[in-house]
C-alpha cells in the first residue's frame, strides 16, 4: 500500500497530511470493530465528561481504551490510565484497530490511546485541535461506525477557511503530517443513515499516539 497521506483523487480534495479512506471498513468488518467496541463499554462505561472551567456538559459520551485515556473535567484536558468514574485501568485497544494504525499510520510505535466517542441526538463537537499528546509525528486515525455525520477540517489556525466532508460507516480518516493539528470538529449526524447501530447515533473511534518513544 502507498502512503496513506496521498489517497488520489479523494485526498486531493482535502488539506495535506489528511487522507480518507472512504468505505475501507465492509460490513462484516464493522460488525466485528462494533462487538470489540461493546465489550471495551461493558468495562469500561460511557460517560459525559465536562468542559474545563465551566464543567458544562459534552453534548457526546466517551469512554477509552488502551494504556492512556483522553478526559475532560474541570480541571482541564488530559490523558490518564484510568475511567474517571470506575476508577479501573482502560480496557486494551482491539487488535482490530491495532492492525489497522499498523496498516495505515506510517508510524513505527503503536497507539496509546483510543477515545470512544458516541454522538447521540443531537450530540456534536465543536471545532477543535488534538492537541495534548506529546508526540506529533504520528497521526491521528478516526473510524466511524453507524450513522453518517458532516465533518468539519480546516488548517491550523483558529477562523482560517475549513471544508467538510460527509463521513460514513467503516470510513477511516487520518490526519497527520501538515494537519496533525488541523482544526476540525463534527457539525452534525445524519439520523436513519445507517442501520449498524441498533438505537442509532454515531460512534467515532480515534487512535492516538500520546507519548514520545523513548
Ligand atoms: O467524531 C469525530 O469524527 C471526531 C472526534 C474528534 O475530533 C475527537 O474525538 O477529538
Ligand atoms: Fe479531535
Amino acid at each position: 500500500m502507498g502512503s496513506p497521506l496521498t489517497n488520489g483523487a479523494v485526498a486531493a480534495a482535502l488539506p495535506g497530511g489528511v487522507a480518507l479512506h472512504d468505505g475501507l471498513l465492509d460490513r462484516p468488518a464493522q460488525e466485528r470493530l462494533l462487538d470489540a467496541i461493546r465489550a471495551v463499554v461493558v468495562e469500561a462505561p460511557l460517560y459525559r465528561p465536562e468542559m474545563p472551567r465551566t464543567g458544562k456538559p459534552f453534548s457526546v459520551r466517551m469512554t477509552n481504551c488502551g494504556a492512556l485515556g483522553w478526559v475532560s473535567d474541570r480541571g482541564g484536558y488530559r490523558y490518564q490510565a484510568t475511567h474517571p468514574v470506575t476508577g479501573r485501568p482502560w480496557p486494551p485497544i482491539p487488535d482490530m484497530l491495532l492492525d489497522l494504525w499498523r496498516d495505515l499510520a506510517g508510524y513505527p510505535h503503536p497507539p496509546e490511546a483510543c477515545l470512544v466517542n458516541y454522538y447521540d441526538g443531537e450530540a456534536r463537537m465543536g471545532l477543535h485541535r488534538d492537541e495534548d499528546e506529546e508526540e506529533r509525528a504520528a497521526p491521528v486515525l478516526s473510524v466511524s461506525l453507524g450513522n453518517d455525520c458532516r465533518f468539519r477540517i480546516g488548517g491550523t489556525e483558529r477562523g482560517g477557511p475549513t471544508r467538510s466532508v460527509r463521513l460514513a460507516s467503516g470510513d477511516v480518516l487520518l490526519f497527520g503530517g501538515p494537519s496533525r493539528l488541523a482544526y476540525h470538529g463534527v457539525d452534525r449526524v445524519y439520523p436513519g443513515t445507517s442501520t449498524l447501530l441498533e438505537r442509532g447515533g454515531r460512534i467515532n473511534l480515534t487512535l492516538r499516539r500520546v507519548t514520545r518513544p523513548g
